[in-house]
């Protein structure tokens, strides 16, 4: 009787969306190695802006054009705004305990709450003497390697985890930061590794894929990490507000602090966090904001450095506004229409998270199409950055594009360009990054000229991508810095 019932409602529901035929059992487990941004928008070009794919027992929807993600988005997010998590990912975040994993709910509500009211808010950002002391820090480094080759991305990758490490824990702590680099190193392994009990979940107890040792370990070195950190930061409170760092922040919101009655008191009441959530929104900060930031910075570079007419016109803005005898400030920022142009297009080429991961909490339909509760969805917004149909000359680096009228902009609601997703979901750390990473490339640009190392052509500077959770380049980006300003550099 069951199977009949089961065998009806099967014939009058919708049917999936178009994919390639799977496998028994296996379903499309043969294309595992297709799951990249690449691999993705390859397969959407054959079966369209929505396709179903089926790995093991896991549904998975792939998004790749506007109009379906606007339905993911904004039509349809209460239905799409949960979180997939592998066995490794809910281990590794304390069973979802922090804000990039949490699925939506008054949990996620009151994480994401913290986040964009406290921790990262622009006020907040110009408060971080550290993203001052590290860009003044990396040009003093490049000026003494002026005139030589330098690795742009060991350099850039450096001064982003230096700028969150610094913001997240303060720098009395900063002789332990290549333990804390390796612990985030294994953590970002092991998200990334295969796991079969990730589509077959039934064959998690045999621990199919032998990670379970190595999540253990790491684990146990995050928690000894953090936990001396959060007992030091208790032991020694800052008088002082202006040196407070993001874990004093969080600890605000303590569970185990005694209930507060000054005026942020009612919010500090009302979120309450276990030493667990700490660590899971340290973890969101440290992967979140370090390596995201980093790989913009080098992809601009790359990309002005193969078209030195921009370099040229980028490098003259910056000089008008700021002149040759000082670097650049936050308040020239706001006076640099071309840069951030320059910015948008780095952006829309090269989001440096390409795959954004969610998941539905109940049944839905897309288009006429049925999409099953608790469905991976993916949306690709590499391919959607640039979709022929949305841009013109999409795969040309042309920032002047981002003057004309009616183009989509990533900041409001438009669904052509995704680079910091939208709605529910959206990346809350925005401001925060935009105000790094702007300062940090526009000194870049501003206090040295580049040139390309050997003798290299512009069109030889390579854009291979490597794939992973982020896109970083294939290899790291050389240039040769020399100075540009009339005064040394402070
Ligand atoms: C250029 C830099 C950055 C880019 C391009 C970026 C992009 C993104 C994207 C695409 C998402 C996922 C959106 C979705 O799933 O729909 C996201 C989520 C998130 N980002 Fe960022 N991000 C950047 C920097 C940062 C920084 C600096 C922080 C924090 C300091 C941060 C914290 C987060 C957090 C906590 C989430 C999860 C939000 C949630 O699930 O509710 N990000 N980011």
């Amino acid at each position: 009787m069951l199977c009949l019932i089961s065998i009806l409602s099967r014939l009058k529901r919708k049917p999936y969306p178009p994919g390639p035929t799977g496998l028994p059992f296996i379903g499309n487990m043969q294309l595992m190695d297709q799951l990249t941004h690449q691999g993705l928008a390859k397969l959407a070009r054959h079966y369209g802006g929505l396709f179903h794919l089926k790995m093991g027992l896991v549904h998975v929807i792939v998004i790749s054009s506007p109009d379906e993600a606007r339905e993911v988005l904004q039509v349809q997010d209460i239905i799409f705004s949960n979180r997939p998590a592998s066995v490794a990912i809910s281990y590794l975040t304390y069973n979802r305990a922090d804000l990039v994993f949490s699925h939506y709910g008054p949990f996620w509500r009151k994480m994401r709450k913290l986040c964009v009211v406290h921790l990262f808010s622009r006020k907040r950002a110009e408060s971080w003497q550290s993203v001052r002391d590290e860009v003044d820090h990396i040009l003093r480094a490049i000026s003494d390697r002026a005139g030589l080759p330098v690795n742009v991305g060991e350099l850039v990758f450096k001064l982003a985890t230096n700028i969150t490490y610094t913001a997240a824990f303060g720098s009395k702590v900063f002789k332990q930061q290549d333990e804390f680099l390796s612990i985030l190193q294994e953590f970002s392994k092991l998200f990334g590794a295969f796991n079969i009990a990730d589509y077959i979940p039934f064959l998690k107890w045999l621990d199919p894929s032998r990670l379970n040792d190595r999540l253990t370990k790491a684990r146990f070195s995050l928690d000894r990490f953090v936990d001396e950190i959060i007992d030091d930061h208790m032991n020694n409170a800052k008088v002082d507000k202006v040196e407070e760092d993001m874990v004093d922040d969080l600890l605000n919101f303590y569970s185990e602090k005694p209930k507060v009655t000054d005026e942020l008191g009612a919010l500090q009441n009302a979120i309450k966090l276990t030493r667990d959530n700490i660590k899971g929104i340290i973890m969101d900060i440290m992967f979140g904001g370090t390596e995201t930031i980093a790989l913009v910075i080098e992809w601009l570079m790359t990309e002005l450095l193969r078209n030195p007419e921009h370099m040229k016109r980028v490098q003259e803005e910056i000089a008008d506004i700021v002149g040759l005898t000082r670097q650049v400030k936050e308040s020239d920022l706001d006076k640099l229409p071309f840069f951030h142009c320059c910015i948008k297009e780095t952006l829309r080429m090269h989001p440096p998270i390409t795959l954004l991961l969610h998941e539905t909490a109940e049944d839905a339909v897309i288009n006429g199409y049925y999409i099953p509760k608790q469905s991976r969805v993916i949306i690709n917004t590499w391919a959607i950055g640039r979709d022929p149909n949305s841009w013109y000359d999409p795969e040309m680096f042309k920032p002047t594009r981002f003057f004309e009228e009616g183009v989509p902009d990533f900041k409001g609601g438009d669904f052509e360009f995704l680079p910091f997703g939208s709605g529910r979901r959206s990346c809350p750390g925005m401001v925060l990054a935009l105000y790094t990473l702007e300062l940090c490339v526009a000194n870049l640009l501003h206090c040295f000229t580049w040139k390309l190392p050997d003798g290299m052509k512009p069109h030889e500077v390579s854009v291979e991508e490597s794939f992973g959770l982020t896109t970083p380049r294939a290899s790291r980006l050389i240039a040769v810095p020399s100075p540009r300003l009339l005064c040394p550099i402070n």
